[in-house]
């Protein structure tokens, strides 16, 4: 019999009861952007550090609204560091007061009506956790994905029927990849000498738009995505909308970019995107994409954590048999549709910059 008393077990018994409770983090992340909360604490830039009441005099101004349970959820994600906690005098209910962490302040919308509250809301809607009690099936039988088992049928086609999820992930890919991108444009040169470049799954724009502005040389920029997709884009400066399916065939291209798009498939349909790719790239030409790189091994650092939530949200929601993979795996995939050469960049730690050349 083990002695439930020593400090062993004691750590185990709190770890594992913090694991079973772990969907209280999310959820209360989700509650407060829906509140708006990280917009009502910034207020332009004074980030001052505000109480439970204050903010809910900001969030529900008609006068309604429960601050103890606001304070609840701010308390909670405090301890995840999304909000600084201030007790200035030492505790008691009242005087705790919330400013913005660094990380709270992802949440803020920007001047261009972007941030990550709109991935946050992307993620929690509820076709998408109506998959995730189904999460062992893709375990069983991972023919199909959960989100597939839970909804019938697939993530993006049921987006497409559905304008409001269509537009929420417009909007939330925008919120997440124009950040990268300006990190990622500032350390990797790439594009020099590139005339025509092909954004494969562009979405709304933003990540051709940036590159385009960057670099001048590339005179023709094409949004290549679903049709139903580039109907909501907005038209750019430069920038031509193409229609269709990536599995049939890509536009010829002297540069193929493409981010956050391999990941979400398994290793064939991967092989017939990055052959299309090939197919479509002149001598000498590049497909770039900008995907998560799973580390080989396992830790319990940030970066390691994000990348394995990361892919189990792709095996729910997108593919069973899609996934985060590791450089080697991708450096196989290239080699196996005929790209001779390979290199990574490390210029964000959650996405990397995978440039294959032909
Ligand atoms: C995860 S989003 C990435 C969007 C954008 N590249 C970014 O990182 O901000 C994947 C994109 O692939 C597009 N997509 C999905 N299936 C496609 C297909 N068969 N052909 C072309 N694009 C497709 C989706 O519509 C979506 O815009």
């Amino acid at each position: 019999m083990e002695d439930e008393s020593s400090e062993n077990r004691k750590q185990a018994r709190l770890v594992i009861l913090e694991l079973a409770n772990m969907i209280s983090v999310p959820m209360a992340l989700n509650a407060v952007v829906r509140l708006n909360v990280a917009d009502a604490i910034w207020q332009g830039g004074a980030n001052n550090p505000l109480s439970a009441i204050e903010i809910l005099t900001r969030v529900l101004p008609d006068g309604n609204g429960d601050a103890e349970n606001l304070q609840r959820l701010l308390r909670l994600l405090a301890s995840y560091s999304v909000f600084n906690e201030h007790s200035p005098s030492g505790g008691g209910e009242r005087e705790r007061k919330y400013s913005l962490t660094d990380v709270g302040k992802t949440l803020v919308t920007d001047k261009e009506g972007l941030s990550f509250a709109p991935f946050v809301l992307q993620h929690h809607q509820d076709a998408l956790m109506k998959a995730w009690p189904l999460v062992h099936e893709a375990v069983v039988d991972p023919s199909k994905e959960p989100f597939e088992r839970a909804n019938g049928e697939p993530a993006y086609s049921y987006y497409l029927k559905q304008g409001n999820m269509n537009e929420l992930m417009v909007k939330a890919m925008s919120g997440v990849s124009v950040p990268f991108m300006r990190a990622m444009l500032q350390a990797y040169d790439g594009f020099r000498g590139v005339q025509r470049l092909v954004d494969v799954g562009g979405s709304g724009g933003d990540c051709l738009r940036m590159i385009l502005q960057k670099h001048p040389n590339i005179k023709e920029g094409i949004n290549f995505d679903l049709p139903e997709v580039l109907a909501k884009a907005p038209q750019i400066p430069g920038v031509t909308h193409v229609g269709g399916d990536m599995f049939k065939s890509i536009p010829q291209a002297d540069a193929i970019f493409m981010k956050w798009v391999l990941t979400t498939w398994t290793d064939d349909e991967i092989k017939t995107i990055m052959q299309n790719c090939y197919n479509s790239l002149s001598e000498g030409g590049k497909l770039i994409a900008c995907e998560p790189l799973l580390p080989e091994n396992s830790d319990n650092s940030h970066r390691t954590r994000a990348l394995l939530e990361g892919d189990i949200f792709v095996m729910t929601i997108y593919r069973a048999k899609g996934k985060h993979r590791t450089e080697e795996q991708f450096r196989k995939l290239a080699f196996s549709v005929g790209f001779p050469s390979f290199r990574a960049f490390h210029v964000d730690h959650f996405s990397t910059v995978l440039e294959f050349q032909k």
